[in-house]
């Protein structure tokens, strides 16, 4: 199993109710996954700043006074958000690397869960309600947003082994299946150089994605070449900056729908996640095709 659900606004006037919107629906899935649960949410970008999403199993000791600690070490200001056991750190783009390497020193136990101009990822092993209700996702706003609840196929249920995983800047990927192949494409990214956090095959379908996209192919073609290079059953979500992606593998034994309209476009791994959507009743419903790419940008 394992439940996804998406939402790419179009129109700008839902931006406010992005979180609240797809906290109903991960909840609504709850029984397709009761491990970890997890969401990559996108805010506004454009502002010259970056954020840096970070965790750590010991918020009460790592997170007061990191703000501080992190501006003198970058010598610019970095504004912090604590929600949790996460923290978004906020900076000027060009120091966001600088931050990123002085979490690491000042903070050991600290992980990295994604960076970028406007990422921000939330992930905890626990049901989704419980997991969308300790980091306020029904009070976030944003432009699109991805949520995972996962049973686990591959790899240890922890923190880390939660979706989405986030292997570029601003990248994020979810999965429904299994990868047969993972041991050999984790080698051959490794040789590449990409580094790797879990066991987890769809951290490799992830880091597969974001070296084809280092590479110069945009969000299209790096899913089109999962096809070729990706064996095994899988439905990938995937997210960028300004972009949503799908697609499934030629089986297409794991559920999934999709719909749109002039306000969104909306993937569910069933149905029932997208019945109470503003204009359901009016949307194009569609399953999508295996070995199909389907991607939106802004
Ligand atoms: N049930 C699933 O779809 C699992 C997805 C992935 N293989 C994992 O273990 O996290």
């Amino acid at each position: 199993m394992c439940g996804i659900v998406g939402l790419f606004l179009k129109d700008k006037s839902l931006e406010p109710q992005l979180g609240a919107m797809l906290s109903e629906m991960l909840v609504s899935l709850t029984d397709r996954g009761p491990d970890s649960a997890g969401i990559a949410i996108y805010g506004a970008s454009g502002d010259g700043k970056g954020k840096v999403t970070v965790q750590s199993p010991f918020p009460d000791r790592d997170f007061p006074g990191l703000d501080a600690e992190l501006s003198k070490q970058v010598g610019e200001p970095v504004k912090m958000t604590v929600r949790s056991t996460h923290a978004v750190l906020e900076t000027g783009l060009a120091k966001l690397d600088a931050v990123r390497e002085a979490v690491s020193e000042l903070r050991p136990d600290a992980r990295i869960m994604g960076m970028g101009d406007a990422i921000e990822i939330y992930k905890e092993v626990g049901l989704p309600e419980a997991v969308a209700e300790r980091f306020g996702l029904a009070k976030m706003g944003g432009t699109h947003a991805i949520g995972h609840t996962r049973m686990a196929t591959e790899s240890a249920v922890t923190t880390m082994g939660a979706h989405p995983f986030s292997t570029g800047p601003d990248q994020c990927l979810v999965h429904n299946g299994s990868l047969s192949n993972h041991s050999n494409i984790r080698r051959e990214l490794i040789q590449k150089g990409m580094k790797f956090e879990t066991e987890n095959d769809t951290e490799v379908a992830a880091a597969y994605v974001s070296s084809k996209m280092a590479d110069g192919l945009n969000l299209g073609e790096a899913l089109e070449s999962t096809l070729d290079d990706l064996d095994g059953f899988f439905n990938f979500v995937v997210g960028t900056k300004n972009g949503f992606g799908v697609v499934r593998d030629p089986i297409s034994c794991k559920p999934a729908v999709m719909a749109e309209t002039d306000q969104y476009v909306a993937f569910g791994s069933e149905y029932r996640a997208l019945a109470n959507l503003p204009g359901i009743e009016g949307a194009k419903v569609w399953e999508p095709e295996p070995s199909t790419v389907y991607f939106w940008e802004h």
